[in-house]
């Protein structure tokens, strides 16, 4: 009996989107995972060969670039932030979209292009250091992992680079959107290794995704 093939999904909002996507290319979770109730993490599908795991987005990334999981679905703000060698992302699959920007408050009429130095609160320190230091700046990065939008009337940090997609967030707490670092959207990620150990299971996967988005 071969082992089960590890598909990782992101249980917060993707999770809708990409539950008719896997259904389309046959991938049909068991009941349980739809029960509320039930507190396991692991789930079989309709397919013998697949079982389903539902995890924290980052979370996503890390186990298929370890190889825990063999496929999986994330955002790319995640795939870029991490930058794993073993994540091979060959699929957009167009959902999930928004971006990553950096705001301030709105009242807040400093300008950035004098300063060697800022302090961000963020929850993707690796992408905020990087955009910052390409205009020469060393960004201090405070690391959240939501509310970010509070950091700047709490004292926290003058700036904040967060997610945005209707811009209502940040409107609501007073901020507004300086500078765009990356468009998002989410992706269907393979293990590297797998891809290669697994390639007859993963490439027929990988080819029903691609023809579902058009990206044959
Ligand atoms: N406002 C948004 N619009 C569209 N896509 C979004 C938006 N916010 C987040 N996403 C996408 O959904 C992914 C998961 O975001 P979500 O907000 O569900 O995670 P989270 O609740 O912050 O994660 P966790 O609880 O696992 O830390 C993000 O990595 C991003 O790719
Ligand atoms: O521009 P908008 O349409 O307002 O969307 C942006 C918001 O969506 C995400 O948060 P989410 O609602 O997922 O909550 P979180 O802070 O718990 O991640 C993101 O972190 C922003 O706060």
């Amino acid at each position: 009996m071969t082992t089960p093939l590890i598909f990782a999904i992101p249980k917060g909002r993707i999770l809708d989107e990409a539950l008719p996507m896997l259904a389309k290319v046959g991938i049909e979770p068991a009941p349980e995972f739809f029960d509320k109730a039930n507190r396991s993490l692991m789930f079989g599908t309709n397919q013998a060969h697949v079982s389903i795991i539902r995890v924290r987005a980052f979370d996503v990334a890390t186990f298929v670039a370890h190889g825990a999981a063999q496929i999986g679905i994330v955002g790319s703000d995640v795939v870029e932030e991490f930058n794993y060698s073993e994540l091979y992302a060959p699929v957009d699959l167009g959902i999930g979209r928004c971006r990553l920007s950096v705001a301030q408050p709105k009242d807040d009429a400093e300008q950035i292009d004098n300063i060697s130095h800022i302090r961000v609160a963020t929850k993707y320190p690796n992408l905020t250091s990087r955009h910052f230091e390409a205009q020469g700046i060393q960004a201090e990065c405070v690391k959240l992992n939501g509310a970010m939008e509070l950091a700047p009337s709490l004292g926290l940090s003058r700036h904040i680079v967060d997610l945005v997609e209707s811009g209502s967030t940040l409107k609501a707490n007073n901020l507004v959107e300086t500078d765009r670092i990356i468009d998002i959207s989410a992706r269907l990620v393979v293990n590297r290794a797998a891809f290669k150990m697994r390639s007859e299971e993963l490439t027929g996967l990988v080819q029903k995704f691609r023809e579902l988005v058009g990206q044959v």
